[in-house]
């Protein structure tokens, strides 16, 4: 039997304590409000951007919805991200991505504050997460953590290998799985002996965007399989990385898509944000 590590159902768990947080906050007087800049006419961005918007007015969080339509250059973003840092209306704000190929994202997600960077992206926390500490962590990376910690799910002394590595999920997972005493490896579309490397692995994540970067039958009966994927399949359906329906009933615990993983970055999108609200509350007073 496969265990199923339900991120819906425990991120509405944790957002449950959150809109509590959220009361008590804002009746103390503290500016709890994240910003979202939506650059372009990326579908699913802004699908991603509304599911946010909708989660934090659930929660009593005031949302601010920059939708930059006709910007032109990464100077045309870069303004509204310095119009945000310096806004103390605002609490926490980050950039939806991707950004059509004409910004320099780097540039544009780097001008955040990192004290505001409540998607934990910035040069800034994504340096301190390797120093040890960030003020905010990677959104999809510390809800995976979260997930597999309320599961239980043994991390230290385990073979973890990361598929994919990308600065907004596989780099900084692979630094959170090492703070947790994993043994990882990262590998990616040049890696050799992949299978070798997969065959090893107690904690196997998928976090490439792209449909079945492995043969799922290399994974073993006893893997903890954790898919960050969102992808459509063919018959327009979502679906993770991997074929999971290869694998469940199989192997020891799955994170499901949908349900499990993306929910999960939704939830401490929220968490940071509180947190972001009360990092400025304690800096007024
Ligand atoms: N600035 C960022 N951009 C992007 C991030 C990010 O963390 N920061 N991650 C992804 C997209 N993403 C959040 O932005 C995201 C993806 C998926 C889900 C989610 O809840 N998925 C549901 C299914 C939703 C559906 O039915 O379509 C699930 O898996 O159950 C949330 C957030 C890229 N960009």
């Amino acid at each position: 039997m496969t265990f199923i590590l339900d991120g819906k159902s425990l991120a509405q768990e944790l957002e449950a304590g959150y809109a509590k947080e959220v009361a008590d906050l804002k009746a103390t007087g503290a500016t709890v409000r994240l910003a979202i800049i939506t650059v372009g006419d990326d579908d699913a961005s802004k699908v991603y951007a509304r599911s946010k918007q909708k989660k934090a007015e659930a929660l009593g969080i005031d949302f601010r919805a920059i939708h930059l339509d006709d910007a032109e250059n990464t100077q045309d973003v870069l303004d509204a991200v310095y119009a945000l840092n310096q806004d103390p209306g605002v609490s926490g704000f980050m950039l939806q991505l991707p950004l059509p190929d004409q910004f320099d994202t780097q540039a544009i997600v780097n001008a955040i504050d990192p004290m505001k960077d409540v998607d934990g992206l910035t040069a800034y926390n994504l340096g301190a997460l390797m120093q040890g500490e960030a003020h905010f962590v990677a959104c999809t990376p510390k809800g995976v953590m979260t997930l597999l910690k309320h599961y239980n799910i043994p991390i230290a002394g385990k073979k973890a290998v990361v598929i994919g590595r990308s600065q907004i999920v596989g780099l900084p997972l692979a630094q959170l799985l090492l703070k947790e005493n994993a043994t990882v490896t990262v590998i990616h579309r040049s890696t050799n002996h992949k299978q070798r490397i997969i065959e090893s692995a107690d904690i196997v994540i998928s976090a490439t965007g792209q449909i079945d970067p492995i043969d799922v039958a290399w994974i073993r009966d006893d893997a903890v399989v954790v898919d960050v994927g969102t992808n459509r399949g063919a018959d327009g359906k979502l679906r993770g990385d991997l074929d999971l329906s290869a694998l469940e009933g199989r192997v020891q615990a799955l994170t499901p898509v949908p349900g499990g993983v993306g929910p999960m970055t939704i939830a401490t999108l929220m968490e940071q944000t509180i947190q972001s609200a009360r990092a400025h509350m304690s800096e007024e007073m």
